[in-house]
């Protein structure tokens, strides 16, 4: 039985031969000639104090239908009023209703670096992300073996974007660690099983240099964990169902902020 990850990843492919068909590698090549050049995430993810990356999150597999977004470029603003250093969004269509119209709508209504958030498996997806203005992508250890992870931190590189290079267990931990990732994020939620373990995170930690910024994924449910994720060792979190079901987005970002400084 193919995990909940290898059939979302069946379906990225399906829909990214269909984006391939319609827009050619060289016209997004052309198209991230006229980008403004990337934010410096990686340093601006370092500022003293925890930061959030917060998400524009519609659904999930492990939760189903979470919010309407029907202004993502308004959600987004609400979340940099509120302190946000970073906005992830989410442009897998089938199983969290995004899309990259939702990323151009957040790159154009904030000042922060942007993540892409999907399941990057080939370069013309990295080339999409920097053509509708990311300037950081998630590449996910699981989903890629070293070569093609290699490949595509290089690509993404040379495009000066940044990589967050996600993991789940020791080993994928180490495998990051051994290919140069700066930025790594450990998800607390399994995603071949959906199983949330906020102990995932401290048990990584000192797995990833403190060189590196440190990620701490999903699970983060209010300020409690927020604290809980910067006493062990986060120097960012990201969060996305807390923020998009919680009532006032700007507040939970504000809160999550605050329960980190006095933690
Ligand atoms: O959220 C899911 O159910 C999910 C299932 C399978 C693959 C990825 C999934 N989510 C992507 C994420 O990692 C989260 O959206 C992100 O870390 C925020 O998590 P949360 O704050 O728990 O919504």
């Amino acid at each position: 039985m193919p995990s909940v990850l290898d059939q979302i990843i069946e379906g990225v492919r399906q829909d990214l031969a269909g984006r391939e068909a319609t827009t050619s590698l060289e016209r997004l090549q052309r198209q991230c000639d006229g980008m403004p050049a990337p934010r410096d995430a990686e340093a601006l993810l370092r500022r003293p104090g925890l930061s959030v990356i917060a998400e524009v999150k519609r659904s999930s597999p492990s939760k189903g239908a979470l919010a309407d977004i029907a202004d993502p470029a308004a959600l987004a603003s609400a979340y940099e009023a509120g302190g946000a250093s970073a906005v992830s969004v989410l442009t897998e269509q089938r199983r969290f209703g995004g899309s990259l119209d939702d990323l151009d709508a957040v790159r154009a209504a904030v000042d922060l670096p942007v993540l892409r958030k999907d399941f990057m498996v080939s370069e013309y997806q990295v080339w999409e992300a920097r053509a509708h203005g990311a300037d950081i992508i998630l590449l996910i250890v699981a989903a890629l073996d070293d070569r093609r992870l290699a490949d595509l931190m290089a690509l993404a590189g040379s495009l000066g974007m940044t990589c967050l290079v996600e993991v789940h267990d020791e080993a994928e931990a180490a495998r990051a660690v051994d290919l140069g990732a700066t930025v790594i994020g450990v998800n607390n939620r399994n995603l071949k099983t959906l199983a949330v373990d906020t102990d995932t995170f401290a048990r990584l930690a000192p797995l990833v240099p403190a060189s590196c910024v440190r990620v701490a994924e999903s699970g983060v449910t209010g300020p409690t964990e927020a604290a809980l994720f910067a006493r062990a060792g986060a120097d960012a979190i990201l969060v996305g169902e807390a923020l998009v079901v919680g009532g006032d987005p700007a507040e939970g970002v504000r809160s999550m902020i605050e329960a980190a400084t006095s933690a």
